[in-house]
């Protein structure tokens, strides 16, 4: 169900669907009338065009909007590089901290709290692949941040968008083109150049993200699900337009640009966005909200039902990011083994869980905070324990991850783990494979007396199926 019972409630008003063209002023009669670029802008403010896409980009791809603001963004001191031996979210670039690429499966336990830090400097890079400055691939970050980023700082990625997952701990976003509030069981999508500050109103803060280095999340095909399910567009949220005035006091304009940190000074806020209209904004989406769907007859079906967003690569059909959840949900299949199935893959597969228990991994070693990664061709699957309740399962309707909500990062790329993922933050599970799979024990039984198959005795006489179980729809 949705997020309703906040403790924290969301003060802030949103305007309502994905993909749509949105306005809001702040000021009534800020937005000019039919002219983007008028001679002079409503109460003296500045026409500003912020492109998400090329100029040229094909109008159902095409993305940008305009802004009307108090002094243009580039009214900034030049950069100057910020803590060039600590921040470096773009390990292929230096020869230094390379991706670590492996075929291991890996686990991590729940990666920690830090309360030292801000946003900014909370971005750990655990694992990607592909290049920012190539504009390709994706990063995967864990962030743990207990302070309030300086009041008079703004952060923007030019690498690409962020996808917010948060775990633990409200985040109060303030961006150049309106405030949202987002808290754990929603997330929050803030695409390349949107400036933006987060504070914290209840504390230490904790998640996950997906900073996609090329195109843009769009909502999944539903092909014959229909006009409607999965994420529906009315349920994601765009800010309005609210704006601050200051001219006085000095501020820190932080880029992350090629994954390097750079910082410039404006004697302005950052934030003085009076109106904007477009479709190039940030936006949440709470996840409770998704609509479900799955198997009503028999069988275990791709988890890609369970896309919210998805980010795709040349190719149709392929994405460079998924982001799929699995929500508490009715498993009703018959005759079916209903956890996930034992599998190899051709993309990656990073998972999370937020809350809860998923019900793949009912061992214990998955644990809310923690993630996974399953790259191209790892074999996994349900864990042992898993195994052996769900092959001998009654299977009556049954209601899985009440209170949970896990979620993957499903990359067609080969994903490259970082120095900080695999080692310095201590998080990695030794036993993730003893613990999962390598405790399966073989439960096949020949049958007795066995069959000839194609000519080929396979050793004992007699016939297969004796034993096997007739399916429902032939009997
Ligand atoms: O590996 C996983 O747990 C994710 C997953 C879930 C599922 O239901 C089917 C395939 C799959 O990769
Ligand atoms: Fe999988």
């Amino acid at each position: 169900m949705p997020v309703t019972q906040f403790e924290l409630p969301d003060k802030y008003q949103y305007q309502n669907g994905l993909g749509s063209y949105h306005e809001t002023e702040a000021v009534e009669g800020a937005l000019p009338v039919a002219a983007n670029n008028p001679q002079k802008a409503p109460y003296g403010l500045y026409n500003e065009k912020l492109s998400g896409t090329a100029f040229t980009a094909p109008r159902c791809e095409n993305q940008q909007s305009w802004l009307y603001r108090v002094l243009p963004a580039s009214a900034h001191s030049p950069f100057e590089p910020r803590e060039t031996d600590s921040f470096n979210t773009n390990p292929g670039d230096h020869g230094r901290d390379r991706w670590h690429q492996i075929p291991n499966q890996l686990r991590w336990d729940p990666f920690d709290l830090d309360e030292t830090v801000d946003w900014v400097h909370g971005l750990k890079l655990v694992a990607g692949a592909g290049d920012p400055t190539m504009k390709c691939g994706l990063g995967i970050f864990i962030y743990a941040a207990g302070k309030d980023m300086d009041a008079h700082q703004a952060f923007y990625s030019a690498d690409g968008d962020f996808l917010i997952v948060p775990q633990h701990g409200a985040l109060d976003v303030q961006t150049e083109l309106g405030k949202l509030l987002v808290r754990p069981n929603e997330i929050c999508i803030i695409p390349r150049g949107i400036r933006y500050r987060i504070t914290l109103p209840e504390g230490p803060v904790r998640g996950f993200i997906l900073e996609l280095y090329q195109g843009h999340f769009h909502l999944p095909e539903l092909g014959p699900i229909g006009s409607n399910g999965l994420a529906n567009a009315r349920d994601f949220q765009a800010p309005i337009a609210a704006f601050d005035e200051d001219t006085e006091n000095e501020y820190t304009l932080l880029a992350k640009f090629g994954g390097h940190l750079f910082a410039a000074k404006q004697k302005h806020t950052p934030f003085d966005v009076v109106a904007w209209h477009g479709n190039y904004y940030p936006y949440k989406y709470d996840l409770g909200r998704f609509n479900t769907i799955g198997s009503i007859s028999y069988d275990h079906p791709d988890p890609s039902i369970f896309t919210v967003l998805t980010a795709q690569s040349n190719h149709p059909g392929t994405a460079v990011a998924d982001f799929v959840i699995f929500p508490p949900r009715w498993l009703v299949a018959e005759d079916t083994f209903r956890p996930p199935w034992y599998h190899r893959n051709t993309m990656s597969e990073f998972m999370g869980l937020i809350q809860g228990q998923y019900d793949a991994k009912t061992g214990g070693g998955f644990q809310p905070a923690g993630a996974s990664l399953h790259n191209v061709m790892s074999a996994h699957g349900p864990d042992a324990s898993t195994h052996e309740k769900a092959s001998n399962a009654e299977l009556k309707p049954m209601k899985v991850g009440e209170g949970s909500m896990a979620f993957m990062f499903e990359s067609c790329l080969m994903v490259g783990v970082t120095e900080w993922g695999l080692k310095k933050c201590a998080k990695v599970q030794a036993d993730y494979n003893a613990e999962s799979w390598e405790s399966l024990k073989p439960h096949f039984r020949r049958p007795t007396p066995a069959k000839l198959v194609n000519g080929t005795s396979n050793g004992v006489p007699g016939s297969i199926g004796d034993q096997g179980q007739v399916p429902h729809w032939t009997s």
